[in-house]
Protein backbone atom coordinates (compact mmCIF):
# COMPACT_ATOMS: atom_id res chain seq x y z
CA UNK A 1 0.00 0.00 0.00
CA UNK A 2 1.05 3.15 -1.20
CA UNK A 3 2.36 5.42 1.96
CA UNK A 4 0.70 9.26 1.57
CA UNK A 5 4.15 10.90 0.14
CA UNK A 6 3.35 14.75 0.19
CA UNK A 7 3.81 16.68 3.80
CA UNK A 8 1.16 15.42 6.18
CA UNK A 9 -1.73 16.84 7.88
CA UNK A 10 -0.46 17.23 10.95
CA UNK A 11 2.51 19.12 9.61
CA UNK A 12 0.70 21.26 7.22
CA UNK A 13 -1.54 21.92 10.01
CA UNK A 14 1.34 23.24 12.54
CA UNK A 15 3.33 25.31 10.17
CA UNK A 16 0.23 27.03 8.73
CA UNK A 17 -0.94 28.07 12.22
CA UNK A 18 2.54 29.21 13.01
CA UNK A 19 2.18 31.11 9.57
CA UNK A 20 -0.73 33.21 10.36
CA UNK A 21 -2.11 32.50 13.78
CA UNK A 22 -5.44 31.46 12.19
CA UNK A 23 -7.22 28.24 13.51
CA UNK A 24 -10.16 29.76 10.99
CA UNK A 25 -11.59 26.47 8.64
CA UNK A 26 -13.18 27.61 5.72
CA UNK A 27 -15.82 25.12 4.93
CA UNK A 28 -17.09 24.92 1.28
CA UNK A 29 -20.19 23.53 1.82
CA UNK A 30 -20.81 25.21 -1.91
CA UNK A 31 -24.53 24.12 -1.75
CA UNK A 32 -26.00 24.85 -5.63
CA UNK A 33 -29.20 26.29 -5.22
CA UNK A 34 -27.88 28.69 -2.90
CA UNK A 35 -24.98 30.28 -5.10
CA UNK A 36 -25.08 33.77 -6.54
CA UNK A 37 -27.68 33.97 -9.65
CA UNK A 38 -24.52 35.44 -10.87
CA UNK A 39 -22.55 32.52 -10.89
CA UNK A 40 -25.75 29.96 -11.78
CA UNK A 41 -25.10 30.47 -15.51
CA UNK A 42 -21.38 29.66 -15.97
CA UNK A 43 -20.20 26.54 -17.04
CA UNK A 44 -19.43 24.88 -13.87
CA UNK A 45 -20.68 27.26 -11.24
CA UNK A 46 -19.69 25.34 -8.16
CA UNK A 47 -16.21 25.51 -9.05
CA UNK A 48 -16.82 29.01 -10.30
CA UNK A 49 -17.70 30.02 -6.95
CA UNK A 50 -15.30 28.32 -5.01
CA UNK A 51 -12.42 30.04 -7.30
CA UNK A 52 -13.77 33.13 -5.89
CA UNK A 53 -13.96 32.42 -2.45
CA UNK A 54 -10.99 30.73 -2.04
CA UNK A 55 -8.95 33.59 -3.45
CA UNK A 56 -11.06 35.95 -1.65
CA UNK A 57 -10.30 34.25 2.23
CA UNK A 58 -6.95 32.26 1.46
CA UNK A 59 -5.32 34.91 3.66
CA UNK A 60 -7.50 34.17 7.17
CA UNK A 61 -7.96 30.60 6.08
CA UNK A 62 -5.79 28.07 8.43
CA UNK A 63 -7.51 25.20 6.23
CA UNK A 64 -10.58 24.18 4.03
CA UNK A 65 -13.27 21.77 4.10
CA UNK A 66 -15.09 20.86 1.37
CA UNK A 67 -18.37 18.99 2.10
CA UNK A 68 -18.98 15.69 -0.10
CA UNK A 69 -22.09 15.69 -0.18
CA UNK A 70 -22.66 19.23 -2.34
CA UNK A 71 -20.23 17.64 -4.59
CA UNK A 72 -21.98 14.54 -5.48
CA UNK A 73 -25.32 16.42 -5.44
CA UNK A 74 -24.09 18.53 -8.64
CA UNK A 75 -23.54 15.13 -10.19
CA UNK A 76 -20.42 14.61 -12.33
CA UNK A 77 -19.98 18.12 -12.72
CA UNK A 78 -19.58 18.61 -9.20
CA UNK A 79 -16.79 16.48 -9.05
CA UNK A 80 -15.04 17.71 -11.73
CA UNK A 81 -15.60 21.23 -9.04
CA UNK A 82 -14.39 19.14 -6.12
CA UNK A 83 -11.34 17.95 -8.24
CA UNK A 84 -10.31 21.32 -9.32
CA UNK A 85 -10.59 22.93 -6.18
CA UNK A 86 -8.93 20.75 -4.08
CA UNK A 87 -5.95 21.04 -7.03
CA UNK A 88 -7.02 24.75 -6.82
CA UNK A 89 -6.31 25.41 -2.95
CA UNK A 90 -2.35 26.00 -2.21
CA UNK A 91 -0.34 23.15 -0.95
CA UNK A 92 0.68 24.71 2.28
CA UNK A 93 -3.17 25.03 3.43
CA UNK A 94 -4.33 21.56 4.04
CA UNK A 95 -7.72 19.88 2.97
CA UNK A 96 -9.87 18.66 4.80
CA UNK A 97 -12.17 16.10 2.74
CA UNK A 98 -15.95 16.04 4.96
CA UNK A 99 -17.00 12.19 3.89
CA UNK A 100 -17.82 11.01 7.72
CA UNK A 101 -16.47 7.52 6.03
CA UNK A 102 -16.30 4.19 8.30
CA UNK A 103 -16.47 0.98 6.82
CA UNK A 104 -14.91 -2.32 6.58
CA UNK A 105 -11.26 -2.75 6.04
CA UNK A 106 -11.02 -3.03 1.60
CA UNK A 107 -14.39 -0.67 1.76
CA UNK A 108 -12.10 1.76 3.60
CA UNK A 109 -9.22 0.98 1.23
CA UNK A 110 -11.13 2.30 -1.93
CA UNK A 111 -12.30 4.96 0.05
CA UNK A 112 -8.81 5.80 0.80
CA UNK A 113 -7.67 5.27 -2.85
CA UNK A 114 -10.15 7.69 -3.62
CA UNK A 115 -9.81 10.41 -1.86
CA UNK A 116 -5.68 10.47 -0.66
CA UNK A 117 -4.51 9.07 -3.82
CA UNK A 118 -7.08 10.48 -6.59
CA UNK A 119 -8.03 13.25 -5.40
CA UNK A 120 -5.38 14.45 -2.96
CA UNK A 121 -7.12 15.92 -0.06
CA UNK A 122 -4.64 15.66 3.88
CA UNK A 123 -7.25 14.74 5.66
CA UNK A 124 -10.97 13.00 6.12
CA UNK A 125 -13.65 12.93 8.67
CA UNK A 126 -14.40 9.39 9.88
CA UNK A 127 -17.32 7.57 11.57
CA UNK A 128 -15.67 5.24 14.02
CA UNK A 129 -19.03 2.98 14.66
CA UNK A 130 -18.04 0.06 13.21
CA UNK A 131 -14.75 0.12 15.32
CA UNK A 132 -11.41 -0.09 15.05
CA UNK A 133 -11.48 -1.83 11.18
CA UNK A 134 -11.84 2.14 10.19
CA UNK A 135 -9.26 3.35 11.63
CA UNK A 136 -6.37 0.96 10.62
CA UNK A 137 -6.56 1.42 6.94
CA UNK A 138 -5.95 5.12 7.64
CA UNK A 139 -2.68 5.00 10.03
CA UNK A 140 -1.46 1.68 7.79
CA UNK A 141 -1.56 4.95 5.11
CA UNK A 142 0.05 7.10 8.00
CA UNK A 143 -3.18 9.21 6.64
CA UNK A 144 -4.92 11.69 8.33
CA UNK A 145 -8.90 11.24 10.16
CA UNK A 146 -10.97 13.31 12.40
CA UNK A 147 -12.76 11.00 14.29
CA UNK A 148 -16.65 12.07 14.66
CA UNK A 149 -16.40 11.91 18.48
CA UNK A 150 -18.95 14.45 20.09
CA UNK A 151 -20.85 15.62 17.05
CA UNK A 152 -23.11 19.55 16.87
CA UNK A 153 -26.52 18.21 15.82
CA UNK A 154 -28.79 17.89 18.86
CA UNK A 155 -29.30 13.80 18.68
CA UNK A 156 -25.49 13.88 19.60
CA UNK A 157 -27.61 14.00 23.09
CA UNK A 158 -28.01 10.16 22.75
CA UNK A 159 -24.33 9.02 22.40
CA UNK A 160 -23.49 11.39 25.16
CA UNK A 161 -25.99 10.08 27.50
CA UNK A 162 -24.54 6.46 26.60
CA UNK A 163 -20.71 8.00 27.51
CA UNK A 164 -20.11 7.37 23.81
CA UNK A 165 -17.85 10.05 23.40
CA UNK A 166 -15.67 9.41 26.00
CA UNK A 167 -14.95 6.09 25.06
CA UNK A 168 -14.16 6.67 21.91
CA UNK A 169 -11.72 9.55 23.45
CA UNK A 170 -10.25 6.88 25.47
CA UNK A 171 -9.97 4.46 22.33
CA UNK A 172 -8.08 7.46 20.47
CA UNK A 173 -4.93 7.06 22.97
CA UNK A 174 -3.88 4.01 20.86
CA UNK A 175 -3.48 5.75 18.16
CA UNK A 176 -1.20 8.62 16.94
CA UNK A 177 -2.02 11.96 17.05
CA UNK A 178 -0.04 13.00 13.98
CA UNK A 179 -3.02 10.37 12.09
CA UNK A 180 -6.20 11.23 14.33
CA UNK A 181 -7.82 14.48 15.04
CA UNK A 182 -11.48 14.58 16.56
CA UNK A 183 -14.52 16.08 15.83
CA UNK A 184 -16.10 18.10 18.88
CA UNK A 185 -19.33 20.15 17.74
CA UNK A 186 -19.51 23.60 18.95
CA UNK A 187 -22.67 22.84 20.25
CA UNK A 188 -21.68 20.30 22.49
CA UNK A 189 -20.65 24.02 25.31
CA UNK A 190 -21.04 21.43 28.48
CA UNK A 191 -18.55 18.89 27.42
CA UNK A 192 -15.85 20.63 25.60
CA UNK A 193 -13.06 21.19 28.68
CA UNK A 194 -13.72 17.16 29.29
CA UNK A 195 -13.15 16.01 25.26
CA UNK A 196 -10.10 18.17 25.41
CA UNK A 197 -8.87 16.93 28.58
CA UNK A 198 -9.02 13.21 27.05
CA UNK A 199 -7.96 14.27 23.90
CA UNK A 200 -4.35 16.16 25.20
CA UNK A 201 -2.19 17.29 21.99
CA UNK A 202 -4.72 16.59 19.35
CA UNK A 203 -6.10 18.36 16.66
CA UNK A 204 -9.74 19.10 17.37
CA UNK A 205 -11.89 20.04 14.57
CA UNK A 206 -14.81 22.34 15.54
CA UNK A 207 -17.82 22.98 13.48
CA UNK A 208 -20.97 24.35 14.93
CA UNK A 209 -20.39 28.06 15.28
CA UNK A 210 -22.38 30.55 13.49
CA UNK A 211 -25.55 28.95 11.30
CA UNK A 212 -25.82 26.37 14.40
CA UNK A 213 -25.23 28.62 17.11
CA UNK A 214 -22.35 27.22 18.90
CA UNK A 215 -20.62 30.66 20.93
CA UNK A 216 -17.04 31.33 19.47
CA UNK A 217 -15.47 32.47 22.45
CA UNK A 218 -16.53 29.56 25.23
CA UNK A 219 -15.79 27.16 22.20
CA UNK A 220 -12.10 28.54 21.89
CA UNK A 221 -11.27 29.26 25.96
CA UNK A 222 -12.46 25.50 26.53
CA UNK A 223 -11.18 23.76 23.45
CA UNK A 224 -7.38 25.05 22.82
CA UNK A 225 -4.49 22.95 23.83
CA UNK A 226 -1.54 24.05 26.42
CA UNK A 227 0.91 23.42 24.21
CA UNK A 228 2.08 26.25 21.85
CA UNK A 229 -0.09 25.41 19.19
CA UNK A 230 -3.73 25.17 20.14
CA UNK A 231 -4.36 22.40 18.04
CA UNK A 232 -7.87 23.80 16.89
CA UNK A 233 -9.56 24.51 13.70
CA UNK A 234 -12.94 26.09 14.00
CA UNK A 235 -15.10 25.29 10.99
CA UNK A 236 -17.53 28.11 9.86
CA UNK A 237 -19.57 27.32 6.60
CA UNK A 238 -22.31 29.09 5.55
CA UNK A 239 -21.89 32.19 7.69
CA UNK A 240 -18.80 32.57 5.48
CA UNK A 241 -19.62 31.76 1.65
CA UNK A 242 -22.84 32.70 1.72
CA UNK A 243 -22.27 35.69 3.93
CA UNK A 244 -23.83 37.62 1.02
CA UNK A 245 -26.21 35.96 -2.50
CA UNK A 246 -25.53 39.68 -4.23
CA UNK A 247 -22.62 40.52 -6.75
CA UNK A 248 -20.39 41.29 -3.57
CA UNK A 249 -20.14 37.76 -2.48
CA UNK A 250 -16.72 37.18 -2.64
CA UNK A 251 -15.64 40.93 -0.37
CA UNK A 252 -18.60 39.92 1.72
CA UNK A 253 -16.95 36.60 2.45
CA UNK A 254 -13.55 38.09 2.79
CA UNK A 255 -14.52 40.11 5.15
CA UNK A 256 -16.59 37.58 7.30
CA UNK A 257 -13.54 35.46 7.57
CA UNK A 258 -11.41 38.37 8.62
CA UNK A 259 -14.01 39.38 11.25
CA UNK A 260 -14.06 35.82 12.35
CA UNK A 261 -10.38 35.25 12.45
CA UNK A 262 -9.57 38.44 14.51
CA UNK A 263 -12.17 36.91 17.08
CA UNK A 264 -10.40 34.16 17.27
CA UNK A 265 -7.32 35.84 18.05
CA UNK A 266 -8.84 38.18 20.54
CA UNK A 267 -10.39 35.02 22.56
CA UNK A 268 -7.18 32.94 22.32
CA UNK A 269 -4.70 35.74 23.44
CA UNK A 270 -7.31 36.96 25.96
CA UNK A 271 -7.13 33.24 27.37
CA UNK A 272 -3.21 33.34 28.02
CA UNK A 273 -2.84 36.49 29.90
O1 LIG B 1 -17.71 16.60 10.41
C1 LIG B 1 -18.11 17.75 10.33
O2 LIG B 1 -17.44 18.63 9.80
C2 LIG B 1 -19.34 18.11 11.07
C3 LIG B 1 -19.53 17.45 12.28
C4 LIG B 1 -20.53 17.92 13.16
O3 LIG B 1 -20.67 17.44 14.26
N1 LIG B 1 -21.32 18.95 12.77
C5 LIG B 1 -21.18 19.57 11.55
O4 LIG B 1 -21.91 20.55 11.29
N2 LIG B 1 -20.24 19.12 10.66
C6 LIG B 1 -20.08 19.73 9.32
O5 LIG B 1 -19.60 21.08 9.47
C7 LIG B 1 -20.24 21.95 8.54
C8 LIG B 1 -21.03 23.02 9.31
O6 LIG B 1 -21.52 24.00 8.44
P1 LIG B 1 -22.11 25.42 8.95
O7 LIG B 1 -23.14 25.11 10.00
O8 LIG B 1 -22.70 26.02 7.72
O9 LIG B 1 -20.94 26.21 9.49
C9 LIG B 1 -21.08 21.05 7.65
O10 LIG B 1 -20.28 20.65 6.54
C10 LIG B 1 -21.39 19.84 8.51
O11 LIG B 1 -21.60 18.67 7.76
Amino acid sequence: MAKIASKSFWYKYQERYQAIKSVLCVGLDSDFSQLPEGVKNSENPIWEFNKTIIEATLDYACAYKPNLAFYLADGIRGLDALYKTVEFIPDNLPVILDCKIGDIGNTMNAYLSAFFAELKVDAITLNPLMGSDVMQPVQDRNAFAFVLCLTSNPSAADFLQEGMAEKIANWLQDYPKENFGAVIGATQRANIKTMRNLLTGRILLIPGIGAQGGDLKTVLQEAKDSSETPNILVNSSRSIIFASKGKDFATAAREEARKLTQEMKNALNRGSN
